[in-house]
C-alpha cells in the first residue's frame, strides 16, 4: 500500500525515479538564474513551454533599475519562448498555481523552496533549484528519490482564535528545523477534512521548515469544490493503508495562539508568554497566510479600529485583492490604518517594501524569523492572523480573543 508521494511518483520509498513533470515554475529571482544557466547549456529551443511558468513576485514592482532590467529580459525571454508569465502584481508564485492550475495528482516543481504549499492540493509538489530547473525546461522532466512519509495525523477540531497557522507553528515545533529532511509530511485524520483550502495551503507551505521535501493533503470535497470555483474539475484520493515512519499527533483542541521566537522557526512559545513584547512593525500576507481568508480574518478583528503600529497588509495575489475590495474586507484594512502593497512576497524576504531598521522588531505571518531575513538587526516574531492583528491594535504582541 502505498503513501500519497509513492503512488504519485510511482515507486516505494528510498527508489530514484525519472518523471515528467506536469507545472514547472520559477519567479524573478530564480528565473533570471535558470535563464542564465539554460543559455550556458547552450538550449534554443524549450520542449514543452506549456508546462512552465514565470511568475514576478519577490521584488516587484521593481526596486532598482538593475532590477527593472533582469526583469524586462526575462519578461521578453517569457514571450519568445512561449512561457506564460504572470507578471508584477498577479501575485506570489505559490498562490497563484494554487489558483486552478495545480490539480491532485500531478507532480509539480517550483524554484522556491516553498513549492511544497502545493502539496495541499494532493500533488507532489517540490522545490528545486534554479540550475535543475534550468535542466526542466530543457527536458520537460526530472529525477526524484521517493521520499519516506512522516504522517501528521490531525484530530479534533480548531476552538477559540487558534487558526491553522497555530497547527503548523505546533508542528514545526514538535518535528524540529531538520526532523523532516527529506521526507514527505503527510496530514491525515478527522481533522483534515475540518480545514478549509486556505487554511491547507497555510499548513503544507511550512513543511520545509521541518526539512520536508512537500506537504501533502489528500484531494477531498473541500479541494474539489475549491477547484470548481477555478473551473477545474477533480476527483478525491482515497488514503490507502500505508506505513508511515513516524506519526505525530496534533488534537486541534489543544492548539492555543502560538508565536515563534527569534530567530529559529522551530523555537514556539505560547503567544500568552511572550505577550506585551513591544513592536515596530507588524507585516501580513506571504503564499503562508496572504489569503482571503486571512485578511477577511485580519477585517474582523481591527474593523473599526485604528493600529497603534506600522501595519502592512499585502495580497497574495491580485484575485485575493479584488475579492477583498469587492466584499468591503479592504476598506476595513484601509479605515483601521494599515498600508496596503501591491501583491507579491512584499517585506518577506526584506529586498524592498517594508525593510526593518537595526533593533526593530516585526510580528510577521510568514513562515520564516532568520536572523536579519527582513533587515540587518531586525528581530521577527511569527504568528498567526489573528495574533497579528490584536497585536496591530494594541502595539505590543497581544493574544487575540475569540472573534
Ligand atoms: C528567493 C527564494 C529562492 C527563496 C526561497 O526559495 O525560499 C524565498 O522565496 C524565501 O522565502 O526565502
Ligand atoms: S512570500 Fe516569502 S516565503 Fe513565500 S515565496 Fe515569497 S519570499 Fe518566499
Amino acid at each position: 500500500m502505498s503513501t500519497l508521494s509513492e503512488a504519485i511518483l510511482g515507486a516505494p520509498a528510498g527508489e530514484y525515479v525519472d518523471r515528467e513533470v506536469d507545472i514547472a515554475f520559477a519567479h524573478d529571482g530564480t528565473g533570471v538564474l535558470a535563464r542564465e544557466a539554460l543559455r550556458e547549456m547552450g538550449v534554443e529551443r524549450l520542449p514543452h513551454p506549456e508546462r512552465l511558468r514565470l511568475v514576478f513576485d519577490h521584488i516587484v514592482p521593481a526596486n532598482t533599475g538593475t532590477t527593472a532590467t533582469l526583469q524586462a529580459e526575462l519578461r521578453e525571454y517569457a514571450g519568445v519562448s512561449g512561457i506564460a508569465l504572470s507578471d508584477a502584481g498577479g501575485g506570489i508564485c505559490h498562490q497563484v498555481m494554487g489558483e486552478g492550475v495545480v490539480r491532485p495528482g500531478m507532480v509539480v516543481v517550483g524554484a522556491d523552496s516553498h513549492t511544497c504549499t502545493l502539496g495541499a492540493f494532493g500533488a507532489f509538489a517540490t522545490g528545486v533549484g534554479a540550475t535543475d530547473m534550468a535542466a526542466i525546461w530543457a527536458s520537460g522532466e526530472t529525477w526524484f528519490r521517493v521520499p519516506e512519509t512522516i504522517a501528521v495525523n490531525l484530530s479534533g477540531r480548531l476552538s477559540g482564535a487558534a487558526e491553522p497557522k497555530d497547527v503548523a507553528l505546533a508542528y514545526v515545533a514538535e518535528l524540529g528545523m531538520e526532523g523532516a529532511t527529506y521526507r514527505a509530511l503527510e496530514f491525515v485524520g478527522d481533522g483534515a477534512a475540518g480545514i478549509s483550502m486556505d487554511g491547507r495551503l497555510t499548513l503544507s507551505n511550512m513543511a520545509v521548515e521541518t526539512g520536508a521535501k512537500t506537504g501533502m493533503f489528500y484531494a477531498d470535497a473541500v479541494t474539489v469544490r475549491y477547484l470548481a470555483d477555478y473551473g477545474v474539475t477533480a476527483s478525491p484520493q482515497a488514503p490507502e493503508d500505508c506505513r508511515y515512519e513516524r506519526t505525530v499527533e496534533i488534537d486541534l483542541d489543544d492548539i492555543v495562539p502560538l508565536v515563534a521566537v527569534p530567530h529559529r522557526v522551530d523555537t514556539v512559545r505560547e503567544a500568552e508568554e511572550v505577550a506585551g513584547t513591544h513592536l515596530d512593525q507588524v507585516f501580513v500576507g506571504t503564499c503562508t497566510n496572504g489569503r482571503y481568508e486571512d485578511l477577511a480574518r485580519f477585517a474582523r478583528i481591527v474593523r473599526g479600529k485604528k493600529v497603534a503600529v506600522r501595519t502592512l497588509v499585502f495580497p497574495a495575489s491580485r484575485s485575493v485583492l479584488a475579492r477583498a475590495i469587492a466584499t468591503g474586507v479592504l476598506a476595513d484594512i484601509v479605515d483601521a490604518g494599515c498600508v496596503v502593497g501591491s501583491p507579491g512576497c512584499g517585506p518577506c524576504l526584506g529586498a524592498h517594501a517594508g525593510v526593518i531598521g537595526e533593533g526593530e522588531v516585526c510580528l510577521s505571518t510568514a513562515n520564516r524569523n532568520f536572523k536579519n531575513r527582513m533587515g540587518v538587526g531586525g528581530e521577527i516574531y511569527l504568528s498567526s492572523v489573528a495574533t497579528a492583528a490584536a497585536s496591530a491594535i494594541t502595539g505590543v504582541i497581544t493574544v487575540p480573543e475569540v472573534v
